[in-house]
């Protein structure tokens, strides 16, 4: 099942997003050691990673990943690390540890292993928030992504490489299976565009909608740009 939520605008939605994401933290915090909470890049979080950095909860027992790195350097301007960096590892939130995925190479697959074995340990992913593009991909993983099949096996390992037409550089992406374990995941999207596509999605296959593939059991959130 699936749950939508509707908001009046994305103010709205970011604030009410932060308070549930900042719940469900506090909770898994009660009950375990640590916490393991991946986040999404691109656009649309920003606003949601400034009201939840500044949240009352013990960051130093949250482990933040991302779901999805853009293989560039985390000062180009569309490095997801980047993102997080600057507007949800800061305030209360500079605590938490990152779990990176990126490092400094030409391409993902010479440091895939690295990268690899240093989240293993801390799955499986406690809170998993996750954006989708107008193309309905989610993650990085894109439709016709070369790997995208692999990256929604139900065996798949933890993380895949991905290159796609409608991505600009190649990408590193957490799996539908890795992402699927989550104990809460919650999808958020904004404007007309994205409504659309979502619900075009939801009557597709994942190889032609990759957001399918995480939408049972997620709650979706949605406002108007
Ligand atoms: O490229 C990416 O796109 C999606 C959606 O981003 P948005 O800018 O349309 O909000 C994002 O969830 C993913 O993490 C990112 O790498």
């Amino acid at each position: 099942m699936t749950i939508f939520r509707e908001y009046p605008d994305a103010e709205m939605m970011a604030i009410d997003v932060a308070n549930q994401l900042a719940g469900e933290l506090t909770s898994a915090l009660d009950h375990e050691e640590r916490v393991l909470f991946v986040v999404p890049g691109g656009s649309t979080p920003g606003p949601i990673f400034d009201d939840l950095c500044d949240a009352d909860l013990d960051w130093s027992r949250v482990d933040v990943l991302l779901s999805d790195e853009r293989w560039l350097p985390q000062v180009h301007v569309r490095s997801n690390t980047r993102l997080i960096t600057e507007r949800l590892l800061t305030g209360r939130a500079a605590a938490a540890r990152h779990l990176p995925l990126y490092a400094p190479a030409h391409q993902p697959e010479e440091v895939l292993a690295d990268l690899e074995a240093n989240i293993v340990p801390n799955l499986p992913i406690g809170v998993c928030l996750l954006g989708m593009g107008a193309d309905m991909h989610t993650a990085s993983l894109f439709p016709g992504g070369d790997n995208l099949a692999a990256a929604l096996d139900r065996h798949a390992p933890v993380l895949m490489p991905i290159r796609a037409k409608d991505a600009p550089e190649p990408r590193l992406t957490l799996t539908a299976r890795v992402l699927n374990e989550a104990l809460a995941k919650h999808v958020v999207i904004t404007g007309q565009a994205k409504r659309a596509a979502f619900d075009r999605a939801r009557g597709l296959s994942p190889e032609k909608a990759p957001i399918r593939a995480v939408l049972d059991g997620a709650t979706v959130h949605w406002a108007p740009e």
